[in-house]
C-alpha cells in the first residue's frame, strides 16, 4: 500500500481465524491503522489480495460489512446526537430494526451504568463514556470480526476489567478480534496471538510465549523494544528534559 510515492505497507501477509484475539502492535506510523482501514474497505489503491470470510474485498462490500464491528481510535463524529439517536442510527445501518437497535442499545448502556444518559447528547459525555458508546455501537449487530483501536482508552479500572472479559468471552464464542494498542501489558495478557509490525512489515507473529522464546526477553514491552531496535529511551528522555529546562 502506498500513499503518493511512499510505501507504508510492504507485504503484510497474514491469515486470521475465528476465536483469535490478535494483538496488532507496532510503533507510531508503522501501518496498523492503514491495515485496518484496508480491511474495512475505507482505503483503496493497495496491491495484493485481501479476503474476508473467504471473499475478496472487491466482490460485495455490503455483505461482509454487516459482519464487522469497528471501534476507531479517535471519536469525534456525531457529537450532537444523543446516545439513543447515535446507537439506533448505527444499528439500523447494520440492518437492525429501530426497535431492535433501541432495545439492545438501552440494555447494553445499562450494563455500563449509562442508562440515565441514554437520551443525553454525546458531547456532554466524558472520554470513557464515549468509549463505551463506541464499543456498544461496534457490537450491536453481533459482528463476527471486530477491529478495536485502543478500546480501553479513557476507561476506569473497573470498566477495563469488564471490557477485557467481554473480549475474552466474544473470542471464546468464535469471534475474531483485531486489537491495536500501545499498552503492552494488556496486549500481552489478552492476545492469543501477537503481530508486531514495523515500517510496514511484519517483524513478529506468534503467541506471547513464542515471541518470548525467540527474543529471550521477559515482557512484551522488552520484545517490542528489541524488535523495533529501540534502546535509547533514557538518553532520549534526558535530552528532552534538558531542552525543556533551557530558559
Ligand atoms: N491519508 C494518508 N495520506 C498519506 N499518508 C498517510 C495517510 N494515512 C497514513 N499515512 C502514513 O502512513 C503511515 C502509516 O500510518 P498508520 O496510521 O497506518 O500508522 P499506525 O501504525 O496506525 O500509527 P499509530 O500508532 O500512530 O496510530 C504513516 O507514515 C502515516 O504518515
Amino acid at each position: 500500500m502506498r500513499y503518493g510515492d511512499r510505501y507504508v505497507l510492504q507485504g503484510i501477509d497474514l491469515e486470521a481465524y475465528p476465536g483469535q484475539i490478535i494483538g496488532y502492535i507496532g510503533p507510531n506510523g508503522a501501518g496498523k491503522s492503514t491495515t485496518v482501514k484496508i480491511m474495512l474497505g475505507l482505503v483503496r489503491g493497495y496491491t495484493g489480495e485481501v479476503k474476508l470470510f473467504g471473499h475478496d474485498l472487491s466482490e460485495d462490500a455490503h455483505a461482509y460489512k454487516r459482519r464487522i464491528g469497528y471501534v476507531p481510535e479517535v471519536v469525534e463524529l456525531f457529537d450532537n446526537l444523543s446516545a439513543y439517536e447515535y446507537l439506533t442510527f448505527v444499528g439500523e445501518l447494520y440492518g437492525l430494526t429501530h426497535e431492535e437497535a433501541d432495545s439492545k442499545a438501552r440494555r447494553l448502556m445499562a450494563m455500563f451504568e449509562l442508562e440515565t444518559v441514554y437520551y443525553a447528547r454525546i458531547n456532554s459525555f466524558s472520554k470513557g463514556m464515549r468509549q463505551k458508546v463506541m464499543l456498544i455501537a461496534s457490537l450491536l449487530h453481533n459482528p463476527d470480526v471486530l477491529f478495536l483501536d485502543e478500546p480501553l482508552s479513557g476507561l476506569d479500572a473497573n470498566s477495563v476489567m469488564v471490557v477485557k472479559e467481554i473480549m475474552t468471552q466474544l473470542a471464546a464464542q468464535g469471534k475474531t478480534i483485531f486489537y491495536s494498542s500501545h499498552i503492552m501489558e494488556v496486549v500481552e495478557k489478552i492476545s492469543s496471538r501477537i503481530i508486531l509490525i514495523d515500517g510496514g512489515r511484519i517483524v513478529a507473529d506468534g503467541t506471547f510465549e513464542e515471541l518470548k522464546a525467540q527474543s529471550q526477553e521477559g515482557t512484551l514491552e522488552q520484545i517490542f523494544n528489541q524488535l523495533t531496535g529501540f534502546h535509547a529511551y533514557k538518553q532520549l528522555a534526558e535530552q528532552f528534559v534538558s531542552i525543556v529546562r533551557e530558559v
